[in-house]
Formats: structure tokens, sequence, C-alpha cells
């Protein structure tokens, strides 16, 4: 037996794991590396996380992907390059961790990289009758291995559009081994550059378990600050938002698109919900001149209405929902306060710290729970392609030498 296979045999069979998630979102803000205990598998899934950082990114990082990002045409020698330039910086950067938290690089089982993804495009999006779901991830796992020396898990969305699914949220896997309760009807809600959300019904049945995309969480309200206020990356605290007034035709304007009408499960990106849709929405209404506190104040409330909508059209499935919020929206005090003011139907707001997972966390969490499934998980729990659930093992193995 190849030594490789014999370490990864041996990790399998220990009763707890130590396993580095890595999340590269959409937001292009850093990479979350959260350094997690697992123990078993399945719904016996037990998770600590001893150590969780983001590595904020540069201005070279943002600006090189911002060339390829979610864009229809692009460099194609660029992604070329990106591919292993991107997987070789995750590498050093969990370098970087493993020194700073004095932890022994030997003492990893396994890295599990989602990677950066470049562009997203489900079928509903891209319209092409004789291709599947789309999207692509990049950032070698290979090179990540080579740069730390550690076996690292990767690309898992590419196995579930393969299964039939359409790449993403993923995040139901992870949602439904870790965090469903018989005692609670919970709604796991994430808001990053796009806001998703996972419904665990405290029936435990399976069936009725479902993840999807809802829209824009953060990505408008990132892009028009990057675009509008020189050297700024979000609006910190909505002090932008709070100082302007929502305008109803542009909001009403903005909610107007198919995917909204498409039924859950869905999945988007800033494909779609970008400041050319914003471009598009003014236009629309002639709402051209308005400040940009006003177009922030419309952006935030846009995202809070769609959040809610999809809260409440899940809350009306199941009585009592509490949610339980992450992502980067939670520190968004406009966007939460909206949130709890439109979604009546909710029980209570609450955030993951509240079920042991820091919410800033969560995402590079659940890719440690997917590779540990790829490692020791005996069978998949849960499978319904009608929920775009697909009874999958995801994730490519790559060996450090
Ligand atoms: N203090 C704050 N005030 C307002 N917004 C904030 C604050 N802190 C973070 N955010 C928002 O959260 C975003 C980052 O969220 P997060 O890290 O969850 O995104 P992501 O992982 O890239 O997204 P996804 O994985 O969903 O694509 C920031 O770009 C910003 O919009
Ligand atoms: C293609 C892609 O990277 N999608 C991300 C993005 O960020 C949030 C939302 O859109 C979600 O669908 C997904 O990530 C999370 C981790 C998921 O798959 O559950």
């Amino acid at each position: 037996m190849h030594p490789h296979i014999a370490a990864l045999y041996n990790s399998a069979q220990k009763p707890s794991r130590l396993i580095i998630g890595l999340m590269s979102g959409t937001s292009l803000d850093g990479l979350d590396v959260a350094l997690c205990k697992v123990a078993g598998a399945g719904i016996n899934t037990q998770i600590e996380v001893l150590n969780f950082t983001t590595v904020d990114y540069n201005n070279e990082y943002k600006s090189k992907i911002k060339q390829v990002f979610a864009k229809r045409e692009c460099d194609l020698e660029l992604v070329t390059l990106l591919h292993p330039w991107v997987g070789k910086l995750h590498g050093n950067m969990v370098n970087q961790c493993l020194h700073t938290w004095q932890v022994n690089p030997a003492s990893i089982d396994v890295i599990a990289s989602h990677g950066q993804t470049i562009y997203h495009c489900p079928q509903s999006q891209h319209n092409h009758k004789s291709f599947t779901n789309g999207t692509l991830q990049i950032g070698d796992s290979d090179q990540i291995a080579v740069t730390t020396g550690i076996t690292t898990i990767g690309d898992f969305r590419q196995k579930h559009i393969a299964a039939g699914g359409e790449g993403a949220p993923l995040a139901v896997y992870g949602d439904y081994l870790f965090f469903a309760n018989p005692n609670e009807n919970r709604i796991l809600l994430n808001m990053g550059g796009i806001a998703n959300l996972t419904f665990l019904p405290k029936s435990g049945d399976a069936n009725s378990v479902f993840s999807s995309d809802i829209g824009p969480g953060n990505t408008i309200m990132d892009a028009y600050v990057q675009q509008n206020f020189k050297g700024m990356h979000f609006d910190d605290g909505a002090k932008i938002a709070k100082a302007g007034k929502v305008n109803t035709a542009l909001l009403n304007a903005m909610c107007s698109n198919t995917f909204f009408e498409l039924a859950l499960p869905k999945t988007t990106g800033p494909e779609v919900f970008n400041l050319a849709y914003l471009h598009a929405a003014q236009l629309q209404t002639n709402t051209q001149h308005l400040s940009h506190e006003d177009v922030m104040a419309t952006l935030n409330m846009f995202s809070a209405r769609v959040i809610a909508n999809a809260l409440n059209e899940c809350a009306q499935s199941a009585k009592e929902c509490v949610v339980y919020a992450s992502g980067g929206g939670i520190h968004n005090p406009l966007l939460m306060a909206h949130l709890n003011a439109l979604c009546p139907t909710i029980k209570a707001f609450k955030k993951t710290d509240d079920l042991g997972i820091n919410p800033d966390a969560k995402e590079a969490v659940l890719f440690a729970i997917l590779a540990n499934e790829c490692l020791a998980g005996e069978q998949q729990h849960l499978n319904n392609t009608a929920q775009g659930i697909a009874g999958v093992t995801m994730g490519k193995v790559s060996f450090a030498d």
C-alpha cells in the first residue's frame, strides 16, 4: 500500500482527527482558516474549533481575482496562472497560521480546501440546453499539499454537479450533521456575499431538509462601496446606509427578477447580483441620480427583503422556527434590524455561536466536515435529488509528494 493511502486509512480510523477547513468566499475579504478537532462521522460528528482566523487578502490578490471573477469573458492565460498561484498562496497562509498557533503540521490529518470560486452558473442562469450546471473554483489542492506537506482534500463542488446538483449550497450536509435538533425547527442563515439558508425541521425528516441560496447578502453593497468610496471594502457598521433613505421604486425594481420566482432550492452568485443589476434597475426607475447614501439604504433593504421573504417562506412550512445566523452580514446592524422587523413569523433570531460555532468560522468548519465525511463517513444520510441534495461523497485527494 502507498504510504499516503496507509496514512489516510489510519486517519480514518482514529477516534478524532485534526482537519483544517479553508473557505474563500465571494466577498474576497480573506481566507478563513479553521483548525478543527473532528470526532466520529455522519450524524455522530462532533466538532471542536481549536483555532480560527481570517487571513486578509492584500490588494494584489483582490485585483488579480477581480480580473476574472464572475466575468463571462476574461483572459484564459490569467485563469490558468491564477489556479496554481492561489493554491500556493493558500498553502503559505496555512503555514503562517500553523506557525502562529504553534501547531506542528505533522499533527494535521488533512486540509479541506474550498478554493476560490471564480464563476458559478446553474443551468437556470446560463440557459445553454446542451450544458449542465457549472461552477469553477481555482486554487489547486496539489499546490496546497506540496506547500504545506499536508494531504489536502479539495474541489468539493464538482461531485455535487456530477450527481445532478448545482454545486451549491453545500452547507446542507454540515448543517444537517451538526446542527439538526429534535427539539427545535431551525433555519441556518449565512449572509456572506450571497445569502443562503438551510432548513432543519425538528422531525429530522431528511426529505424535508433543504438548503438554498436566497439572493444577495453583501455582494452588491460591497461592490457599490468599492466603486464609490475609495479605499473602503464594505459599509462598516452600515454607517453609509443609515444616512440614506430607501427609494421604493428602485427597491421594487430590484426585487422583480426571475431568480426570485424560481422554486427553492436554487443557487446564484455575483454573476447575476452585481452593479450592472443595480444600474439596470436605476435606468428602469429613473433613479440614476440618487445620493450614494440613498442607494446604500436601498441596497441594504433589498438584501433584507429577499432574505426575509425566504425566511418567512420556510417558517410557513414549520411552526416556531429559530434562525441561527452566520457570515459577515451579522456585523451589519441595519441589515439585522431590518430582518428582525420583516420576519414576524420567526420565533427568535440567534447566531451560530449559540450553538458553539463562531459565525465567522462556520463555512470553513463546513468544509472540514465534508472532508471528514470523505475520509471517515460511512454512508450519506442525506439523499434527496428533488431538494438538490445528492447522496454522494465529495472532494478530491491531493498528496504532498
Ligand atoms: N462590521 C461590519 N459592518 C458591515 N458589514 C460587515 C462588517 N463586517 C463584515 N461585513 C460584511 O461581511 C462581508 C464578509 O462576509 P463573509 O466573510 O461571510 O463573506 P464570504 O465568506 O466571502 O461570502 P460567501 O462565502 O457567502 O461568498 C464583508 O464584505 C461585509 O460586507
Ligand atoms: C459557488 C459558490 O462558491 N457559492 C457559495 C457562495 O457563498 C454563499 C453561497 O454562494 C453558497 O452557495 C456557496 O457557499 C457555501 C459555503 C455553500 O456552498 O454552502
